[in-house]
């Protein structure tokens, strides 16, 4: 049963798209910084270690150091975003200037995670930190507003995988859930740490009935997710495109769906795919080659997401941009992703819906009628 993702009428420009509106869900706010605000920020906190401090030099450096092929040299690279956001006055600036540059490019709702965790070397408690980019969000907000653009934002908090703070982090999110925090996740090296090293966390969130999506099927393969889903519960998978290790003839001929592929595609688990990610940590050989064009021919639930728009020097349009050139994708199909990314948003599900109504199907009608 495959979905029919031949495109119908014209081709989406790079303009058209940008002014869609979009729905991002996996995007990490130390892997957003604009380079030039990596440079202030170092200085003003006296931090030594950046390879430059040429805006545009420290932009390319990024993108080239996290085209490693593997997750963890990619990982390496947040060890300077993170050296600079350890001020509450460096969190506010990063999270208004992420609402503000995802408005810009057309983002209407987004989910932005980051793990507070790594933010308290200079003395901020985790709630400082949490109440930090709150502010910041808000600020961004108003100011986007201001220039005729709504976007509304809600925050995940990731604990690190290689430490144990999961459950910490998870009593945090729910403390907070109604000041912005929507949800949870794990994020981090993923080889050699199962989801299930946090189980504790995970019975916590749901016992509190509140959300979260897990890293998984990224850098390991179908235990990962089988263990992300059926042992933590997790709702969403961040990447999550492993599982077609589990399609059959997946390169070619009539693909054939195991069980574990069978289970998340029939019960709608979304996938929060990254392209350009996935290339550079080594998880797709290239866009072209990337599992998202099967996985929607097959009618998985599938997202579109940036993951880090530094390291990736990415936005939604351009991975939308790139998809299009890839695989033909035409504006019925981005419409699809973007509704697929709202549905799965770990918002109330009368606010979902609104977006989808009076945002992105209007916001699409043109194109796709
Ligand atoms: O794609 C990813 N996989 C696993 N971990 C990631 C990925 N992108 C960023 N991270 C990590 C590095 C950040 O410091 C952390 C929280 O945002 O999440
Ligand atoms: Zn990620």
């Amino acid at each position: 049963m495959a979905r029919d993702s031949s495109p119908a009428g014209p081709v989406p420009t790079p303009d058209e798209i940008r002014r869609a509106p979009k729905v991002l869900l996996h995007d990490h706010l130390d892997g957003g910084l604009r380079p030039g605000t990596v440079v202030e920020l170092a200085e003003a906190a006296g931090y030594g270690a950046l390879p430059t401090t040429d805006a545009a030099e420290l932009g390319t450096w990024f993108r080239t150091a996290a085209d490693s092929g593997s997750l963890e040299s990619y990982l390496e690279t947040f060890a300077h975003t993170c050296g600079v956001m350890q001020t509450e006055q460096a969190l506010v600036r990063v999270a208004a200037e992420c609402a503000e540059d995802l408005a810009d490019d057309g983002v209407v709702y987004a989910e932005v995670r980051y793990a507070p965790e790594l933010f308290v070397e200079r003395g901020l408690s985790l709630e400082a930190v949490v109440e930090a980019v709150q502010a910041g969000f808000a600020e961004g907000e108003r100011r986007a507003a201001a220039r005729g653009r709504t976007i509304r934002t809600g925050t995940l908090l990731c604990a690190m995988r290689q430490h144990a703070r999961a459950l910490e982090i998870a009593e945090l999110a729910v403390r907070y859930r109604d000041g912005g925090v929507v949800g949870f996740d794990i994020a981090g090296p993923e080889d050699g740490f199962p989801p299930t090293r946090n189980l504790d966390a995970f019975e916590y969130l749901r016992t509190s009935n509140a959300h979260f999506t897990i890293h998984a099927g990224e850098a390991f393969g179908l235990a990962s997710i089988w263990e992300a889903i059926q042992h933590c519960g997790a709702e969403r998978l961040g990447h999550g495109v492993r599982i077609v290790d589990d399609i059959k003839n997946s390169a070619g001929g009539t693909p054939e769906l195991g069980r574990l592929a069978a289970y998340v595609r029939d019960r709608r688990i979304p996938l929060e795919v990254c392209p350009s990610s996935n290339v550079q940590t080594g998880a797709a050989r290239s866009i072209a080659e990337h599992p998202i064009g099967l996985l929607a021919s097959m009618s998985f639930r599938v997202t579109v997401n940036t993951d880090n728009r530094l390291m990736s020097g990415c936005s939604m349009s351009s991975e939308f941009g790139a998809l299009v050139e890839a695989f033909g994708f035409g504006w019925a199909d981005l419409q699809w992703f973007t509704i697929n990314a709202m549905k799965s948003a770990f918002i109330d599900f009368d606010q979902r819906l609104d977006i989808i109504n009076t945002i992105i199907k209007p916001g699409y009608a043109r194109q796709v009628n």
